[in-house]
């Protein structure tokens, strides 16, 4: 079984007693251990998907399921403890707490779900060494670099554990020399059965991924798989079906 399915969602925004159809008619599978990237142009319906995977949004219909759980039919209640114990978030703009330090920036969704201070330090250790964050934990978030800030933030996604990652533009903020450290980790954790899925704008970005779906108007349009390909390769194909998608968004 899948570990993520949606079908035919479908999410229309009202807005002025007008109607905007974000997302049109999406299916797609995701199963355990995949990383999926997602492109398309700007207001293509990215973020509006990631946010209905992530419950922070709610489809207007169709059905979106994580290990057969309806998210669609979730509480709010409900939602958010879904939110807390089965996902992890990485975020353009690092999302961290500047009056926490590093450590209780990571250690919060773990506070929340009331793990004892024992199993936290025990799951920061490994993770800490990974993302060569170690020395700087006791620092707070304004005291270190952009990119050390979203190595904090990945270890505070990844420290619950979650059944799927989802990442909205995660290298936006960073140099090339940091977000290729990024990826690296991101590729390391998907080695190791990490689910990802991942919005960006970057064909650099996603040509870390296993699979790149391309968003066009609310649906999907195309979609690459790396298979064995090389990531130079991968990263030419991504980039060809960016060109053609954005001539034929001139041509329309
Ligand atoms: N809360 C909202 N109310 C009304 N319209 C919205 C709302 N959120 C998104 N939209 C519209 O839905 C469409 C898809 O938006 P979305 O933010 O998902 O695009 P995107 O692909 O993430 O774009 P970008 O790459 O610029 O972030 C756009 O036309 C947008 O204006």
């Amino acid at each position: 079984m899948p570990l993520l399915t949606l079908e035919h969602v479908r999410r229309v925004f009202k807005e002025n007693s007008q109607q905007v159809v974000a997302l049109k008619d999406i299916s797609l599978s995701v199963k355990a251990g995949d990383y999926v990237a997602i492109m398309g142009e700007s207001g293509a319906g990215k973020t509006t998907l990631l946010n209905i995977i992530a419950t922070l949004d709610k489809a207007s219909s169709g059905t979106i399921k994580l290990e057969g759980q309806n998210l669609n039919e979730l509480t709010e209640r409900n939602a958010a403890k879904f939110r807390r114990e089965q996902l992890g978030f990485v975020f353009q703009n690092f999302n961290l707490l500047n009056t926490f330090n590093n450590r209780d920036n990571i250690f919060l969704p773990l506070v929340l779900a009331k793990k004892s201070h024992l199993e936290m330090a025990k799951r920061l250790a490994p993770l800490a060494a990974q993302l060569e964050i170690t020395p700087i934990l006791d620092r707070f978030p304004y005291e270190i670099s952009g990119g050390q800030r979203q190595r904090v933030a990945a270890a505070r996604a990844l420290i619950t554990q979650p059944q799927l990652l989802l990442a909205d533009e995660p290298t936006g903020a960073l140099d090339s020399h940091n977000a290729a450290g990024l990826l690296r980790l991101f590729d390391q954790v998907n080695d190791q059965g990490q689910t990802i899925l991942m919005v960006t704008h970057s064909a650099v970005t996603a040509s870390y991924s296993k699979r790149t779906l391309f968003i066009k108007d609310g649906v999907i349009y195309h979609e690459l798989i790396r298979g064995d390909q090389d990531k130079q390769d991968y990263l030419t194909k991504i980039t060809q079906s960016l060109t053609a998608l954005a001539s034929e968004e001139a041509r329309s």
